[in-house]
């Protein structure tokens, strides 16, 4: 690239073009926490809303702009005054107010669309910049659906838009229709063709519908866009807009490829990518680059034997790096002897090698029957039956109510457990919700208190009479603890996931018993 220490502005849109497709739409609430979230993830610019969409999303912005420090807050119009106004209106108290305004330009949107006139669309530009500029000092200005768009007439009215004030001119590729080498000719194109274009920064906006959002606004940085219009998650419109994570990442891990940085701090992406995950409930894909749970995860033998031997091998980024604790290693099918033996001494089992033989062939018998074998697994494979079914509290009775609202029952659990010297423990508690009820419950009668730092239920099979797999992860002395259990019942399977570990740190306790065990 000819600008070696090229600074990258991210500007994110989450908040508008994600909150704008299906399934992901906000309260005031929610937008003004993960502004919050937005801001000090480290992005340059965010979206905050479209005021002239609705009350709501007026407001929504209103709170950003007053509240969130550290960010260019920007809100989107069309050239149409009234739009304008109301985001002046909304960006009253930003420290840094952007307007964003936009227009369609392609040949298809000026006729089917608008029913306008190239001219007439150009003549809309300048009134809708000239208009924003005249309430505040930044102006952005949209060409939609830019990649469909005569090239010429892209550039004149980047000039235009230029001469009425605008400060960054975005080239949205709306429906994703472009390719990389296609788009940075483009920019290349109009940073030749636009007069003053060095009066403004280029940005890129581009959709995934051909799953190319991150190649093509890469491949845009090539050609000299300096800001790139990203989401969270890479939600957005139809098949989304290009994914924040993915895009920081590729511009660090390739850093001398791009000769591109951003102001992002990495360490918040995870934890960014969580939080818009638990405010919109849109799961986030497993095989998801950077924030999804098989990102860092490594379940084959030749894998994890290469893994344990220099994690370079197989991961071109550090887990910590993305807010990730670790990597992990999946014990499953495809696991061979060398994750086995590792995974066993991080247990505090140290076997001969004839004896890992043996629990190598029953680990993978027993691989083949389940999806996931977790550390409770392991350690009953080394322990034998006998200490399985003694190894502590097992429920034998569990009952469950819940409700919501006045007047309604209370989220309360009951649980009976029998201990491994055969006597029995019975307990009751309320929670916020059934599954707290029932851990406070379990938590009274084991007097164990587990600092849970994850739960959830997925199906191990379809239908409604699916079983579901709880799995609760819980801090034990500092150590990340999975505990899982399976039943048709989810709750009971939740109280058999909590017990999971609550049993093995009860164990921990007398680690001279568990070793004789192991070698006997
Ligand atoms: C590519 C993008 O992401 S663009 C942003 C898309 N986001 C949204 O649309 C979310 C918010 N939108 C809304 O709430 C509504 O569409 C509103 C309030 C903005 C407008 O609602 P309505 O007045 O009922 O109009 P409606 O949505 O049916 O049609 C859009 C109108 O805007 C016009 N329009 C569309 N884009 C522009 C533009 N950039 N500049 C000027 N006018 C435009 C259309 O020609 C149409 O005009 P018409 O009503 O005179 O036919
Ligand atoms: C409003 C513009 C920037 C947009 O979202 C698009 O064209 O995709
Ligand atoms: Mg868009």
């Amino acid at each position: 690239m000819n600008d070696p220490a090229a600074r990258v502005r991210i500007f994110d849109t989450s908040l508008r073009d994600g909150e704008q497709s299906p399934g992901c739409s906000m309260t005031a609430a929610q937008k003004l926490r993960f502004a919050h979230a937005l801001a000090e993830l480290g992005v340059d610019a965010l979206e905050a809303g479209f005021p002239a969409s609705s009350d709501a999303d007026r407001d929504a912005v209103r709170a950003i702009a007053r509240e969130v420090r550290g960010s260019t807050v920007v809100t989107l119009a069309r050239c149409h005054e009234g739009d304008i106004d109301a985001c002046a209106s909304a960006l009253e108290g930003a420290a840094h107010p952007r307007i964003h305004v936009f227009i369609s330009t392609s040949p298809l949107h000026r006729e089917h669309k608008l029913g306008l006139s190239r001219e007439q669309v150009l003549e809309r530009a300048i009134m809708g910049v000239t208009r924003a500029r005249r309430l505040v000092d930044d102006v952005e200005f949209s060409a939609e659906d830019a990649l469909r768009t005569e090239p010429e007439f892209l550039a004149e009215i980047c000039s235009a838009a230029i001469a009425a004030g605008a400060t960054t001119l975005n080239i949205p590729d709306t429906v994703g229709y472009t390719t990389p080498s296609e788009i940075r000719a483009l920019f290349e194109y109009l940073r030749a063709h636009v007069r003053d274009a060095e009066k403004a920064v280029f940005s890129a906006h581009c959709h995934n519908d051909l799953g190319l959002a991150v190649a093509n606004s890469l491949a845009a940085i090539e050609g000299g866009a300096r800001q790139v219009e990203c989401t969270i998650n890479g939600i957005g419109e139809r098949a989304g807009n290009c994914a924040l994570e993915e895009l920081v990442m590729a511009l660090r891990v390739r850093s001398h490829y791009y000769g591109a940085h951003t102001r992002i701090d990495s360490r918040r992406l995870v934890p960014t990518s969580r939080l818009l995950s638990r405010i919109t409930g849109m799961a986030v894909q497993r095989n998801k680059a950077v924030v999804g749970q098989n990102a860092f995860a490594h379940e084959s033998g030749i894998h994890q034997h290469g893994m344990l031997k220099h994690r370079g091998t197989y991961e071109i980024m550090r887990p910590e790096d993305v807010g990730w604790s670790q990597s992990q290693m999946v014990m499953g099918r495809h696991s061979g002897r060398a994750a086995l033996a590792d995974r066993l001494q991080a247990l505090g089992f140290q076997l001969e090698e004839a004896s890992l033989n043996r629990t190598f062939a029953a680990f993978k018998a027993l691989a083949e029957k389940k999806r996931e074998v977790f550390d409770a697994d392991l350690e009953a494979l080394v322990l034998g039956s006998d200490a399985v079914a003694h190894r502590g509290w097992r429920l034998s009775r569990l009952h469950v109510s819940t409700g919501a609202g006045d007047g309604d029952t209370l989220p309360t659990a009951s649980v009976q457990l029998l201990g491994a010297d055969g006597a029995t423990v019975s307990e009751a508690a309320v929670g916020d919700g059934p599954v707290h009820a029932l851990f406070a419950a379990l938590a009274r009668a084991t007097g164990i208190a587990l600092d849970v730092d994850s739960y959830q239920v997925s199906s191990v099979t379809t239908g409604d009479d699916a079983q579901g797999q709880a799995q609760v992860i819980a801090r034990v002395d500092g150590v990340e603890v999975t505990g899982s259990g399976t039943s048709t019942d989810i709750l009971e399977a939740s109280a058999h996931a909590w017990l999971d570990i609550a049993n093995r740190q009860s164990r921990a306790r007398a680690p001279a018993v568990r070793r004789q065990a192991a070698i006997a």
